[in-house]
């Protein structure tokens, strides 16, 4: 059934991603419902020579989901196809909702994932195609969960591509693709039986983390730590499996009012004097956040965190064992030119893997340090310098920056950081001759390099 395809997309839609960082105002934007209505969509883009950006829940802090062209949103192509509760496989399509499976899906069939993020406000699509990791040394990023995808090429073939069945060549390129491979119909991806996370928080000194790294990384189930800029101090986070009983604490005061509300309002009087962020910075850390707590509650209810307000972040990965050095160097960076840096900056652990693009590909321990500037009630405060800074710290070391966050790197650094980045781009040329799912973040990275059109 030929659709009039021009009543299914939409003139004069404004993207926003959730940072309100960066926006674009596609040519026309769609909310397919069907298989049949993308097929259509990318057959009416073919015809008029558009590319097409499929968009998740725009979550990425950058241009990498943003076009002039054509967006298509799975938003309402979004279903679970199927939940098989002996292999633990959960095949769902595109635009389903992390969150949603976390919230009905998963705990109705004693399912959870093995690992997550700080948020769950994301697509099933969207958070493999950029690598989206949580923490855990012998766990890895989400995408290394992935057993099987489905996925339209431009020419409107579906291709199943698995781990172990079909199209094994294509699979490791697939698992993190960016969303430059074609459409992601649907992901099927292996979950565990639903568990409980119980998680100490306790105060450290910047020190005694470094000093004994591996002993922290490697003594929980999932650990992580915030280091807080002009203190020497961390926040440390385990976490273990358990058997234990849901037990957690809340506090208006602390978690919403001092927390949220009263952090917010010292950042912004901060953008006006900026002598006033490290009191801040220390004066937080004593009050709210170093003093040792323990909680236990459902595993996705630990891994997620209240992310606060919006905000700007750069992460990079690098190999564990530079993590002393790198920590120092921007911890003496920030001192030394006495620039106003936000807390936290949150340091993660994950385990290496085979996928070609993962930030973690080839290295057995990885490490992912996330640096932050906030946007208190909307007011941007400046951050180049920072971000200069610390993307030359990170690079120095070999570091690799998440897909999904602000960098400026192209296809030669890219060449030397992936060693299967050519393997990856013969793939995508296969699979996307004409570069119909390419933008302008994307042809940055695979091939003519342009600067980013899209900043607020
Ligand atoms: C508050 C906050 C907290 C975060 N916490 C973490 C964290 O803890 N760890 C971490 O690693 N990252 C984190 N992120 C980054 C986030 O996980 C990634 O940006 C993720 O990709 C966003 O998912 P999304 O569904 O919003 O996708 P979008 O941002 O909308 O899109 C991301 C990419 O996926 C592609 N894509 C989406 N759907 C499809 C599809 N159906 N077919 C083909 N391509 C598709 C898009 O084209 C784009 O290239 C966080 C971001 C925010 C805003
Ligand atoms: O993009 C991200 O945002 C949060 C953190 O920076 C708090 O907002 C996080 O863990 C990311 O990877």
């Amino acid at each position: 059934m030929t659709l009039d395809i021009r009543s299914l997309g939409k003139p004069g839609y404004k993207f926003t991603n959730w940072a309100t960082t960066y926006s674009c105002y596609p040519e026309l934007y769609f909310e397919p419902e069907t298989t049949d209505e993308i097929r259509q969509i990318l057959a009416f883009a073919q015809k008029k020579g558009k590319k097409v950006k499929v968009v998740g829940n725009g979550h990425s802090p950058s241009d990498l989901a943003c076009t002039t062209d054509f967006m298509i949103s799975l938003k309402r192509y979004n279903r679970v196809l199927q939940v098989d509760k002996e292999s633990r496989l959960v095949r769902v399509q595109g635009g389903c909702l992390i969150k949603d499976l976390n919230e009905r899906i998963l705990p109705a069939n004693g399912l959870a994932f093995t690992v997550q993020g700080t948020v769950s406000d994301l697509t099933a699509a969207g958070v493999i195609s950029t690598g989206t990791h949580g923490t855990g040394h012998d766990f890895g990023i989400i995408s290394t969960f992935v057993r099987e995808i489905e996925l339209m090429q431009a020419s409107g073939e579906v291709l199943t591509i698995s781990r172990d069945l079909q199209n094994t060549d294509l699979f490791p390129a697939a698992c993190v693709s960016l969303g430059a491979l074609g459409v992601i119909l649907s992901v099927t991806f292996k979950c565990e039986a639903a568990f409980n996370l119980e998680q100490t928080q306790f105060p450290n000194s910047l020190n005694n983390v470094l000093e004994n790294l591996d002993e922290y990384v490697t003594g929980s189930d999932h650990f992580r730590f915030f280091y807080f800029p002009y203190t020497n101090s961390t926040l440390c986070f385990n976490a273990n499996r358990t058997s234990k009983p849901k037990n957690v604490k809340s506090s208006w005061f602390w978690e919403t009012l001092v927390g949220y509300h009263i952090f917010q309002f010292f950042y912004w009087l901060g953008a006006f004097i900026t002598a006033l962020v490290p009191v801040v910075n220390r004066l937080l850390y004593r009050v709210i956040y170093a003093h040792k707590s323990e909680k236990v509650d459902r595993s996705d209810h630990i891994f997620n965190f209240n992310c606060l307000f919006k905000q700007y972040v750069s992460e990079w990965s690098i190999p564990r064992e530079k993590t002393s050095y790198v920590l120092k160097e921007i911890q003496k960076w920030i001192i030394d030119n006495n620039f106003p840096a936000h807390v936290p900056i949150e340091v993660r652990f994950v385990k290496g893997d085979d996928l070609y693009l993962s930030p973690a590909y080839g290295w057995k321990d990885t490490c992912y340090i996330n640096i932050i500037m906030y946007t208190p009630f909307n007011k941007i405060v400046p951050r180049e310098k920072y971000w200069k800074a610390f993307e030359k710290i990170m690079s120095d070391v070999g570091g690799r920056p998440h897909w999904a966050k602000d960098h400026k790197y192209g296809r030669e650094e890219f060449q030397n950081l992936y060693p299967q980045f050519d393997t990856f781009c013969k793939i995508r040329e296969r699979l996307d001759p004409n570069g119909m799912f390419l933008n302008s973040n994307l042809e940055r990275v695979f091939g003519n390099s342009s600067n980013s059109i899209f900043k607020v």
